[in-house]
């Protein structure tokens, strides 16, 4: 429930204090330029060198000299009042001359009055500290919202962020700075507090001291006990007693504290150790400005360069956010629908099932509403309700969604039947979670139901058909559902190579190698151009004259600059002969289909391949893709090493190259040859066991009953170790793709 609201806070103060924070970013960038400046520029008093002596020998040089101030860079000014002349003079400490004039940049002034109050003094300082809170949650709740989509706490540091390049940006950039915003954040309110006098600061109150009267003289500044005992790496200033007030005192404040010197005994006339207020209150100004901490300075500098990147990417995830739930034509009144459809997703691809199943009922007579999770109820007119809910995460709601289920379970069980319908993926441990979670939640409050829960795996055409199915006969009323996918947005792709495998007992079998062409930053950044994709995921091809897409896995990554899949010619096959009949030069429309329970990441355990046929080629995508020379251990099936063994030659020169580490092959149709893969398994039992135990993740990839044939195996091969490949699958180390 607190997720949603923070997700609805991140995005409102985004879009809206977001403006705000960017001036505040921008001119807290430019601010940041100063302090680096300044600490290279400054001419700094050698380490412990007293206080007496800097005073001593700056006085000989400056006449009507009143202070001498240390700055946070280091550099030392003295402030002097020659005849009616006030001056102001950079100090060079080792001889007390001086270097110049010291001015006080306007334009840093000008700049730190916009980023501290946008110039309306007191209400702006008011404003700029509603910014700062703004910013400070926005990086908690974005923080949540990461961890989340990440798939827990322990994810956030190192999880894999998916999405569109705003999303990546978007992640990337605020898990590196988010410490370093929240912080900024945190100091900025500090110090509004302080400046509007709500949280206690050290009020400096002076004593009532003075230099006791006597005709003795002044104690020359050089024979002062304290200034003599004072380092000047501490100093902040030091006030010289007026020429011409006999009871006037020396003046001095250092980090330490702050002390009152009689002008002729050179005895302290009272000592005011620094507070723990004070102390708090300079480091957190140190910290916010950076100053005299010049790379801390960059690191607010980049912070600041930040903000810019994040609104940016913000309102385009924002964006991109609002187009996916599509416009339903038909759709009734809520209050008036006898068919309630809501939809929970992340990806966008349960509305097409949702699209699928309004219009069916819309066609028989129903009047259909159908609207995101997180608007459930039940109206009146209402005689059927149903649920599509996908799952993220670890069998987490879709985000859009956080709320909907402690809704749900606040309301009183009605009568109208509420059927959930779940969309997952096998590959994660939580299949369906979050469906099952809702499903229980309906069922515990005596919601009664058309159809028990049912869970579509990897939107499965023909498994929802099956449903759909199912529900006419519950219903009693035949219904069409014309689900055809939501294509995403094509992308061309040029064939630049083939490679073929002619076959023989095996089918004829191409590798094909396509590119994609740049389509500039600005589609980059608004997810319109060929998305990322790695090895494993999928490309979604739509031939010619069909409209459902054929998904082929990816034996390359988008980093290693082509996109490559095997095909095997199908008899009758109308995608797999469409692409058979490519060559060199000719172009398709294509798009990218993640499947993140199935992709390797970066492994810091033995990876073990399992593949047989064209299941090598996501295999051979993962090895391609091992350029930290991770353990690699390949398992791969063929019949004949002469006709379909795919990627024979790469393999081998991998091998060389360390990429992979070890081949392991078995051909059926030869003559000791080896026989099935799972045989080649049971051979390297050993081995197996040896790094199933040091961790080893497995991915399997090949035809259905193969990937059968290899988890029995496996179960015998692992059964010494108290292992099995289910419990494998549930800690995410063993996973397939299987057609
Ligand atoms: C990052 C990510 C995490 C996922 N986590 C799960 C999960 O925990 N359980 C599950 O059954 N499916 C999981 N899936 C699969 C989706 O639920 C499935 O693909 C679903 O059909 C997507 O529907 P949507 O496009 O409407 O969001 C995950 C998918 C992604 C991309």
């Amino acid at each position: 429930m607190i997720i949603m609201q923070w997700r609805q806070i991140h995005r409102w103060l985004g879009l809206w204090a977001g403006a705000l924070a960017l001036l505040i970013g921008v001119t807290g960038l430019i601010l940041t330029f100063f302090p680096v400046r300044d600490t290279w520029q400054a001419v700094r008093a050698e380490p412990g060198l007293p206080v007496a002596l800097l005073a001593q020998r700056t006085a000989a040089q400056v006449a009507g000299i009143e202070e001498i101030r240390r700055l946070p860079s280091g550099d030392i000014v003295a402030y002097s009042f020659d005849g009616d002349q006030a001056r102001a003079s950079r100090i060079d400490p080792a001889s007390g001359q001086v270097l110049g004039d010291y001015q006080a940049s306007a334009v840093e002034r000008w700049v730190r009055n916009l980023h501290r109050s946008f110039m309306l003094d007191d209400p702006g300082r008011l404003g700029a500290a509603g910014v700062a809170l703004a910013m400070l949650l926005l990086t908690l709740s974005g923080t949540l919202m990461l961890a989340r989509r990440l798939g827990g706490w322990r994810r956030l540091v190192a999880g894999r962020i998916r999405g569109t390049p705003a999303q990546r940006i978007h992640g990337f950039t605020g898990r590196i700075l988010v410490l370093v915003l929240a912080l900024s954040s945190l100091t900025a309110l500090y110090m509004s507090a302080s400046t509007f006098s709500l949280i206690p600061s050290d009020a400096d109150v002076d004593p009532d001291v003075i230099s006791a009267p006597g005709e003795l003289p002044d104690l020359p500044v050089g024979a002062q006990p304290l200034l003599q005992a004072l380092s000047a790496d501490g100093l902040r200033k030091l006030n010289f007693p007026s020429p011409d007030d006999p009871e006037d005192v020396w003046t001095i404040s250092t980090d330490a504290g702050d002390g009152w010197i009689d002008r002729r005994s050179g005895h302290v006339l009272a000592w005011h150790p620094a507070s723990v207020a004070r102390t708090a209150y300079d480091w957190i100004y140190a910290l916010h400005t950076g100053q005299g901490l010049w790379a801390w300075a960059l690191v607010l500098g980049l912070a600041g360069l930040c903000i810019p990147v994040f609104w940016v990417t913000g309102f385009l995830i924002w964006r991109q956010g609002r187009v996916q739930v599509p416009r339903l034509e038909n759709n009734s009144p809520a209050r008036r629908a006898d068919t309630l459809i809501f939809v929970a997703s992340e990806g966008g691809t349960t509305w097409g099932f949702a699209q699928a199943l309004h219009e069916a009922l819309a066609r028989n007579g129903h009047a259909v509403h159908t609207a995101p999770l997180e608007r459930f109820q039940v109206p009146e007119s209402a005689r059927q309700v149903f649920i599509l809910a996908a799952s993220y995460g670890d069998g987490q709601a879709p985000a859009h969604a956080a709320r909907a289920l402690d809704r749900i379970a606040r309301l009183t069980a009605g009568t109208v039947p509420v059927t959930v319908l779940g969309f997952g993926d096998r590959q994660f441990p939580a299949f369906c979670g979050y469906a099952e979670a809702l499903d229980r939640t309906l069922r515990a409050a005596g919601w009664p139901q058309t159809l028990p829960l049912d869970c579509i795996h990897q939107q499965s055409a023909q498994q929802f058909d099956r449903w759909g199915a199912a529900l006419s006969r519950a219903l009693g009323e035949e219904l069409a559902l014309n689900y055809v996918p939501r294509i995403p947005p094509l992308f061309p792709l040029e064939v630049v190579e083939r490679q073929d495998y002619a076959g023989g007992t095996a089918d004829p079998t191409v590798i094909l190698r396509l590119r994609w062409q740049d389509s500039g930053a600005m589609a980059r950044l608004m997810g319109r151009s060929m998305p990322h994709f790695e090895a494993g995921d999928l490309v979604g091809i739509v031939p010619p004259g069909s409209p459902v897409p054929r998904y082929y896995s990816l034996a390359s990554g988008f980093r290693d600059g082509f996109l490559e899949i095997c095909v095997r010619r199908m008899p009758g096959g109308v995608c797999s002969g469409f692409l058979h009949g490519l060559k060199p030069g000719d172009r398709i429309q294509a798009f990218i289909k993640s499947n993140p329970g199935f992709t390797l990441g970066v492994s810091r355990h033995p990876v073990v391949l399992i593949g047989a046929g064209t299941g090598v080629a996501p295999l051979a995508g993962f090895i391609r893709g091992n350029v930290r020379k991770t353990p690699m251990f390949l398992y791969f099936g063929a019949r004949n090493p002469d006709e379909d063994f795919y990627f024979g030659t790469a393999l081998r020169h991998w091998l060389e190259e360390g990429r992979l580490s070890a081949l392991r092959t078995a051909f059926s149709r030869i003559k000791d040859g080896g026989g099935y893969v799972q045989d080649a398994l049971r051979r390297d039992a050993d081995r197996l066991r040896a790094l199933v135990a040091q961790g080893a993740v497995l991915r399997v990839c090949g035809s259905r009953p193969m990937a059968a044939g290899v988890a029995e195996a496996l179960n015998e091969i692992l059964r010494p170790l108290g292992l099995d490949v289910r419990g494998l699958r549930e800690r995410g180390r063993y996973a397939e793709d299987v057609f």
